[in-house]
């Protein structure tokens, strides 16, 4: 299996994440199973498979946010830009503003949305003064395509805005620390099909200046916005490779059955 699977690595990219023999266990669930992936810079790369699959715990080991699961080990090697991101040396906290996360249900702060986007620059010190801070806000806004809706009401609570309005807020919110990588689990499951095409849009947008990884449960929207997918089943990656392959012509009768309906 493991053969197979590099096989079909892609290997001409630029390739941004390494991960090789990635095992996660929660106590004695073993939830990832010796996981070894290439994700390439400046594209987006799909996670799909059926529920329990271990998607989302795959990509959390990216930011290491299972660190924050007391239950939760990993093993294994992950690399940003070569660099392993489990090495004692790696503050989690520096680590988390250059992979930035946007989860299932919009979570805006109770704060204004200039201080939603402001928080990160501000706890990072990202800004000389208060006209970078503005900039920086701004600029934010606009990657995430909300500036036009949001900059006569910056001060105003995030949490007034549409749901799809405070999810692109959190995006903007992720890319205000000039991260280099997105993760987005399931970042559209809570919004009405109008917002979910304008979360899309912002997504292959955004793979302009990011490495973007996307869990989702949807495969129209993993074909419509990836360039790479990437197949789990029971803790395993199955099956990677360009999202157009996977789609028309899956090496593994498991990626087979799922994309044609009969597992998951
Ligand atoms: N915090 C946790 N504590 C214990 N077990 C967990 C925890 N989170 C996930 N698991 C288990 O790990 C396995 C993988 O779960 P994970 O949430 O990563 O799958 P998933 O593919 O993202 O699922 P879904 O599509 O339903 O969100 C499952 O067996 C799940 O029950």
């Amino acid at each position: 299996m493991k053969d197979t699977k590099l096989e079909n690595a892609v290997q001409t990219d630029e390739i941004k994440i390494t991960a090789r023999g990635v095992q996660v266990f929660y106590g004695d669930t073993h939830a990832i199973k010796d996981v070894d992936v290439d994700i390439a810079d400046k594209m987006v790369t799909a996670f799909i498979g059926p529920s329990g699959c271990g998607k989302s715990t795959f990509l959390r080991c990216i930011n290491r946010m299972n660190d924050t699961i007391p239950t939760a080990r990993v093993e294994g090697d992950i690399r940003i830009d070569g660099e392993d991101i489990y090495d004692r040396r790696v503050d989690p906290v520096q680590l988390r503003a250059k992979v930035g996360m946007v989860f299932q249900k919009p979570n805006p702060f109770p704060k204004s949305i200039y201080d939603n986007v402001a928080y990160g620059p501000r706890i990072h010190g990202l800004a000389r003064d208060k006209a970078d801070l503005d900039a920086i806000v701004e600029q934010s806004l606009r990657r995430a395509a909300l500036w036009d809706e949001a900059k006569d009401r910056l001060a105003q609570p995030g949490t007034g805005l549409s749901g799809g309005q405070q999810q692109r807020l959190c995006i903007a919110r992720a890319v205000a620390t000039s991260p280099e990588i997105l993760l987005m689990d399931e970042p559209c499951s809570a919004l009405d099909p109008i917002a979910t095409a304008q979360v899309e849009e912002l997504i292959d947008e955004l793979r302009r200046n990011f490495s973007v990884v996307i869990v989702t449960h949807s495969m129209q929207q993993a074909a419509r916005v990836s360039q790479r997918t990437a197949f789990f089943h029971l803790g395993h990656l199955v099956e990677f490779g360009e999202t157009g392959h996977i789609f028309t012509s899956p090496e593994d009768p498991r990626t087979e059955s799922y994309i044609s309906g009969r597992i998951g």
